[in-house]
Order: structure tokens, then sequence, then C-alpha cells
């Protein structure tokens, strides 16, 4: 099957700013795909180019087997986006711009705006000036779903939204995925990733670092082990190669080990502690230990 989004070493300089460089990766039709990486690091610039906002300065990329750049206007049709900043007409009605932009994308469904509106508690009646950042995205993404688009290109979606609408906003994009709907999410926010997406490619300043799982990304060697013994201070670990920190508190050795576990746990076992547990870590430290710099 052909991916629905394919990107081949798309590169944009922003004169002297670096943008992104050689961005390769595709997206298979069906999956929620996340972006992830730090502030700066090229994830609005690869969705900017995607759309066909800014131009790329080399490489290409299709969506539906069609060129970003040739065919941009026939792609947006089935695209869905969310930009990460939402910028409206100020002193227009809520109603009248989603009205508005769903005649643009010639689909009026009043059932469809009602429901997103109610779902995400949005006001339909408010004036655009008045709303808060948390509810201007909400009107963002009313207007991403409302057309049923076949891919939804998200931008950091969540920023804004307080925990209960992201809750909302979360079982939105799992009926959407029901659909079939392709998700590509952008966040830097490695939870919400993890919570959503079956893959994931790693940004980091302009170059892919890394497209992985998330269950392989979660299936390393990192492990915190905690070790409980009446002298913490007195376990000798020093022929242990792996441990990457250690800390003590009370009675318990704490580490974070990079490792293979059985070597671990036959040289752990010469030591007198009274107690083990061994624990996977978070996916955002495991970003910190092998992404960072
Ligand atoms: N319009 C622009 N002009 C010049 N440089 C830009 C422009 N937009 C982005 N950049 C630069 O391109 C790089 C990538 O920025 P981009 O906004 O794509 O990152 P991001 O991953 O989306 O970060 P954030 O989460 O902060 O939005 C940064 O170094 C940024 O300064």
């Amino acid at each position: 099957m052909k991916p629905i989004v394919d990107i081949a070493g798309l590169t944009k300089v922003y004169g002297k700013s670096r943008g992104i460089t050689d961005i390769t990766f595709s997206i298979e039709e069906g999956e929620v795909f996340g972006f992830i990486g730090p502030n700066g690091a090229g994830k609005s610039t690869t969705i900017r180019t995607l759309l066909n906002i800014i131009f790329p300065t080399s490489g290409s990329a299709s969506i539906m087997g069609k060129d970003i750049v040739a065919h941009s206007k026939e792609i947006r049709r089935h695209i869905g986006y969310l930009p990460s900043e939402v910028f409206y007409y100020d002193d227009m009605k809520v109603i009248d711009l989603i009205r508005f932009s769903a005649a643009f994308r010639q689909s009026r469904s009043e059932r469809r705006i009602a429901e997103l509106a109610a779902r995400l508690d949005l006001d339909l009646n408010r004036k655009i000036e008045d709303l808060s950042f948390g509810n201007r995205k909400k009107v963002g993404i009313v207007q991403a779903l409302l057309h049923e688009p076949k891919l939804l290109i998200l931008d950091e979606p969540t920023g804004g939204l307080d925990p209960l609408m992201q809750n909302t906003f979360f079982e939105l994009l799992k009926e959407e995925r029901a659909k079939g709907t392709t998700i590509f999410f952008s966040s830097h926010i490695l939870s919400e990733v993890q919570r959503m997406c079956d893959r994931v490619a790693i940004i980091k300043e302009g170059s892919l670092i890394k497209v992985e799982t998330i269950e392989n990304l979660l299936r390393n060697n990192l492990r915190h082990i905690t070790l409980t013994s009446r002298q913490p201070e007195s376990l000798d670990l020093s022929g242990i190669r792996g441990i990457v920190k250690q800390e003590i508190a009370g009675t318990r050795l704490k580490l974070l080990y990079d490792g293979d576990m059985r070597t671990f746990v036959q040289d752990v076992s010469r030591c007198a502690f009274l107690d083990i547990l061994i624990e996977e870590p978070s996916l955002d430290e495991i970003f910190l230990h092998y992404y960072a710099k």
C-alpha cells in the first residue's frame, strides 16, 4: 500500500536560519503518527511545507500520491489542519466563522457543528475577540474536524486546553481514528504522543533523528532499579557497568541502568540487599537519556 504522506529529503532554509534539513519519512493510511521535538526543532516548518504554506528549498513530498506543490489545492480538500497558533477575524462570531470555513470546504453540516461545539463546550455565539487562547483552539479543532478529512494534521493541538478538555479532544481523535482517518500529530509533550500514537518521528535541530514505534521506544534497556537495604551506602556496585545514575533515599538506593538485565541481576546478586524493584522508565526519561544533548 502506498503511504498517505511520503516525504523525501525535504529541506527548508529561511535565509540564514536553518529551518529543516533533509527530512525523509512516510506515514501509512490509518496511522496515528507523532512528530516530536523540542521548540524550534522544525515541526511547524515541516507541516507548513507539507501544506504548501511555504515552499521547500529542496526535496519533495506527496500526500495521497500527489505532489504537495503541484497539487496543493486538491490535497487541501482532504486535510483537516489545526495550526499551533490560530488567528481569526476578531469581530466575527464563532458560528459565522465556522460556517464561513465550512462553506469554503463545501461541507456545511449544522448538526456536526453543534455536536462538536457541545462536546468541546464552545459557545458558538461569542465573538472571536472575546475568546481565550484555549477557546480559540477549540474553534480551530471544530474547523479541522468539520469536513471529515482523510488526513488530520495537528500542530501542537493541546496547547491552551485544560486537562478535561484535552481528554475530550483525545476522545474525538479516537473516534476519527476508528473511522480510518490518518492523524499526524506534532507535539513537544511525549506523554500525549505516547497516549495516542502508533509511531513517532523524532526531530531535533532541523534533522530527523529517528522514526520508531512507541512500542520499540519503550522496549529498550533503560530501567529504574530500586535496591532496599538497611545501609544502602554500603552496597558495593562498583563492578557493575551500565549504571547511569544513582541516589540514596532513606533505605533505598535508586539506580538508572542502561544495559543487559541478566548481567545486572547476576552482578547485583552478590550484594546484600533486602529487596529489589525493577521498573520501566517513562517515555520522557527515555527521550532525555537517548536524545538530549
Ligand atoms: N519565518 C521564519 N523565518 C526565519 N526562521 C524561521 C521561521 N520560522 C521558523 N524559523 C526557524 O526554523 C527553525 C524551526 O522552527 P519551527 O517553528 O519549525 O520549529 P518547531 O519545532 O515547530 O518549534 P515550536 O514548537 O517552537 O513551534 C527554528 O530555528 C526557527 O527559528
